[in-house]
């Protein structure tokens, strides 16, 4: 869950269920309340919270438009937590000093395989964004033995790509300039290329003119004779080719690896990627890693930061660890790897099978590559399998950016990964920090985090000078799109991407590119995976012009022919513009960007970034949840249940549960702990694991184990995330001033972001003396210039202030407000939510959505609103309420 959704009203959004009345909650009470509830009882007791209920993003203004969430969700339950060990603990940042541990994926790794059955495959952002879950609720229900029942209730299908593993690996490798096809597989163990025998055109073939001969000894051919030994000749000739090639290849390796020489990579390069020359930043990279320097490395989208881990990888003599945040960027990445390298992925949606076959390949010491997860990374399981086998020579962190609450996509399960960790725990050789999108700080934080030296600093310019860049005033939306996609230069261009804020514009506006003869599709992730890869797959092969997306599209779409990009939307920041501009032009084509703005837009989506803070109030509530009253709680293991609905697997009884409680002790004790509806049982994983004595995952893996066997069927409801208590904080209010003084900082880097991407528009059409190559119609120059500033941390981006930081009647109407709503409680922040048109769980638009204030003050300032808004609380219900 995210705070984005949750109101800071009565505080209560930030427990994991929060009392959903139609009615607003009581005031605050001067003083957050110290921890008093009943962890246990509250999970049980808990009502589950209404559809209409569960809270919402998106302004409501405009009900139907719903920002796509965005694929790295700020901060989490899991989040929090871990927040709270790094503001007050100086000490080492393994889990174990936290104050609370959230429990890593191999806790609960058969817990997670249940949720991978669940999950549909390319639910990717779902299952990559949860960080350490757990469901402590459970519906068991004994089974009809089936032989099909676990295939029949496991519908995930696979998403490891083993390379090596069959057809889907097949890649075409450009050796010695000619393409030719392979199975997979590089590196053996001992460190030797694959032999030739899974070269496919070599005994494929060769067994193909055996049968071929044996027919025609049937056929008593004896002419044929001839023809067949010359074919047998030309196959042991391409044998022969073949392990020469090899004996090439593994020649060049070694010469790399005893001396990483310019001429020894350059030839690497050639044999391997087919290029003749490395990028700017790839060979100094390369070097670096393979001299054992932890490096970072800043290139733009599109300029080949892949290739340097790749061929590292190759070289070094270990396995390389890639963390990536996005099981979609894992699975691109992983088929864009050369044939000769050996990879494989483990993420959280995986089967338990899928996950230890990988995990057993890894031990075998036939995988040379690996993605991973930033969850999986931090499951112990894995942790132990990686250290106790192979040597670890490289771990890759992809969109490192996601390791810094500074960042425009900030993944709460990166900050875990620090250097600490990789180089204590797992003795890494060196780390290779990658992104194309990191302010200064930004950097500071990824840097300090990996321990990385700013010697070991490789940075590029931000942007690729192949990309045209424009803005204009939308007036008449989608008309104005339409005008654009038929003007000249993007008349002649092939593959389009529209890039929109709100899920609906993309239906919408696909829709009416259609009407206009333009073929597109849209793509969010309100739609199904399935369908999302077909739009893919329909882009890809471009049987369609356009696709009309929202952020879930694009991150590690490596589309070479997109000839534009247009922001029908602002975007959130300068970050995401780079980022979204950088899937155009990545064949190196001269390719078109056009940026439309608009004040409202603007001012919606600045008034957005206020969905996701809290008040200290609602941190406090926060902690006296996640700490329990009683001082005795070390070392317990407790949850908080996630809002999220839960599924239900198709459950037919057979063996009565009783009879099965007579033989298996855990399910004896979950009928004792649980409630029986209509058959089903259902209970909570942490409490039934206390009663038994074992610990959660021990329980998920027997109830698991009877799943295989056809025992019971049942599924996971009310996913919350498990935690285990390691000390609970002395001081809350002071811990809870710094949370809360944190996420306020964390929120404003945010509107400040949003601030910067409408300046840097507003300047480009109004202020830019077109000078420089600038015109009306190309602002390459001056925006290329504000870009680079921003990374490069040049404050000087405040060119106009159209956020009013006072209005005459705000004060006036959040009093005729708060007197006409005097049965309701409100705090600052909530009033000031309703001024901007923010839903939130306990001020949902269904019921707010009708005063005529609500969204009236979106063009002045949020944190002027709730300024006004406090001193208006302060006379109307007393001072000391406050
Ligand atoms: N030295 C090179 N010469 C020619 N092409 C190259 C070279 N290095 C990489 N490329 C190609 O550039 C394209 C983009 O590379 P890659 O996907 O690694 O970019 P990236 O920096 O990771 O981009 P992003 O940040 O957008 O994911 C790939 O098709 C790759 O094969």
């Amino acid at each position: 869950m995210q705070f984005d959704s949750d109101s800071d009203s009565d505080g209560s959004h930030i427990s994991s269920t929060p009392p959903r009345q139609p009615n607003p909650p009581p005031p605050p009470s001067p003083k957050p309340p110290l921890p008093v509830s009943n962890k246990k009882s509250k999970i049980k007791t808990k009502p589950k919270p209404s559809k209409s209920n569960i809270p919402s993003k998106p302004p409501e203004t405009l009900p139907q438009q719903d920002p796509d969430p965005d694929p790295f969700p700020l901060a989490s339950f899991s989040s929090l937590p871990f927040h709270i060990r790094q503001r007050t603990s100086e000490a080492a940042s393994t889990s174990s000093s936290h104050s609370i541990e959230t429990l890593p994926a191999g806790f609960f790794s058969k817990s997670i395989s249940f949720s991978k059955i669940r999950k549909p495959l390319l639910n990717l952002e779902a299952s990559e964004n949860e960080p350490v879950v757990n469901s402590p609720k459970a519906v068991v229900k004994s089974a009809k033995k089936h032989p099909n029942l676990i295939g029949a209730s496991a519908p995930t299908p696979i998403v490891k790509v083993l390379r090596g593993a069959g057809e889907g690996n097949f890649v075409k490798l450009n050796l010695n300039g000619k393409r030719k096809k392979f199975l997979n597989k590089g590196w053996n163990k001992k460190g030797k290329f694959g032999s030739g025998k899974r070269y496919r055109n070599g005994y494929s073939s060769y067994s193909g003119s055996r049968s071929k001969r044996k027919k025609l000894e049937a056929e008593g051919g004896d002419n044929e004779e001839d023809g067949l030994d010359e074919e047998n000749a030309k196959q042991q000739e391409k044998r022969k080719g073949w392990e020469n090639e090899c004996k090439v290849l593994e020649e060049a390796v070694l010469a790399a690896r005893n001396e990483a020489s310019d001429e020894n990579l350059v030839k690497l390069l050639k044999l391997i990627h087919g290029y003749d020359s490395f990028r700017e930043g790839q060979l100094e990279a390369i070097q670096n890693v393979l001299a054992g320097k932890s490096t970072m490395l800043i290139l733009p989208t599109g300029a080949g930061k892949s290739l340097c881990y790749q061929l590292s990888a190759l070289i070094l003599p270990g396995i390389t660890l890639v963390v990536s945040p996005l099981i979609a960027l894992m699975i691109d990445q992983l088929r864009q790897l050369p044939p000769l390298i050996s990879g494989a992925l483990l993420s959280s949606s995986q089967t338990l099978e899928e996950s230890s076959e990988t995990l057993s390949q890894v031990r075998q010491g036939t995988i040379k590559v690996l993605f991973v997860s930033p969850e999986r990374f931090l499951n112990e399981e894995f942790l132990s399998v990686i250290s106790a086998v192979s040597s670890v020579s490289l771990v890759v962190i992809d969109e490192a950016h996601c390791i810094s609450e500074w960042s425009h996509n900030f993944r709460p399960s990166f900050m875990r990964l620090r250097a600490s960790l990789l180089h204590k725990s797992l003795n890494v050789g060196s780390v290779l920090a990658m992104t194309a999108t990191a302010t200064t700080t930004t950097l500071d934080a990824i840097m300090s985090a990996l321990d990385i030296p700013y010697t070991n600093l490789i940075q590029n310019a931000h942007l690729r000078d192949n990309l045209r860049l424009s803005v204009s005033l939308i007036k008449n939306r989608m008309k104005d799109l339409l005008a654009l996609i038929k003007s000249s230069p993007f008349t002649e261009v092939k593959s389009i991407i529209v890039y929109c804020k709100f899920q609906s514009d993309t239906d919408q506006i696909s829709r009416y590119l259609n009407d206009n003869n333009i073929k597109a599709k849209s793509y969010h992730s309100g739609i199904s995976a399935k369908e999302r890869g077909y739009v893919q797959e329909l882009f890809g092969s471009n049987k369609i012009r356009v696709v009309v997306a929202t952020v879930a599209f694009g991150m590690g779409l490596d589309k070479r022919d997109v000839g534009a990009v247009i922001h029908y939307s602002l975007p959130e920041s300068l970050e995401e513009y780079v980022q979204e501009i950088g899937r155009a032009g990545r064949d190196g084509r001269l390719s078109y960007c056009h940026l439309f703005y608009d004040d409202e837009m603007y001012f919606k989506l600045r008034s957005l970034m206020y969905s996701e803070g809290v008040d200290e109030y609602a941190v406090n509530k926060f902690m006296s949840e996640v700490f329990p009253a009683d001082k005795s709680s070390c070392g317990k293991i407790c949850s908080l249940i996630k809002e999220s609905a839960a599924r239900r697997f198709d459950m037919k009884e057979e063996t009565p549960a009783v009879s099965l409680a007579q033989k298996v002790s855990a399910i004896a004790v979950i009928l004792k702990s649980s409630e029986n509806k209509h058959g089903q049982y259902i209970f909570d994983i942490p409490t039934v694991a206390n009663d038994m004595g074992v610990t959660p995952v021990e329980l998920t893996d027997q109830l698991y184990d009877l799943k295989l066997k056809g025992e019971i069927t049942y599924e996971m409801k009310d996913m919350a995330y498990c935690y285990r208590i390691l000390e609970v904080p002395i001081d809350f209010f002071s811990l809870s001033d710094d949370i809360t003084k944190w996420l306020s900082e964390v929120e404003s880097c945010k509107v400040r972001k949003m601030d910067v991407m409408f300046n840097a528009a507003y300047f480009a059409v109004n202020l830019c003396d077109k000078m420089n190559g600038c015109s009306s119609a190309d602002h390459t120059s001056c925006l290329q210039r504000i870009i680079l500033d921003y990374f490069a941390g040049v404050d000087n981006i405040d060119f106009c202030k159209k956020i009013s930081q006072s209005s005459p009647f705000l004060r006036a109407d959040i009093k005729v407000f708060l007197q006409s709503n005097s049965n309701a409680r409100f705090t600052p922040r909530a009033v000031a939510r309703v001024m901007h048109g923010i839903a939130s769980p306990a001020y949902p638009y269904t019921i707010w959505g009708k005063t005529h204030f609500w969204g009236r003050y979106t063009k002045v300032d949020f944190k002027v609103v709730m300024e006004a808004a406090k001193e208006e609380l302060k006379n109307f219900i007393g001072k000391d309420m406050l």
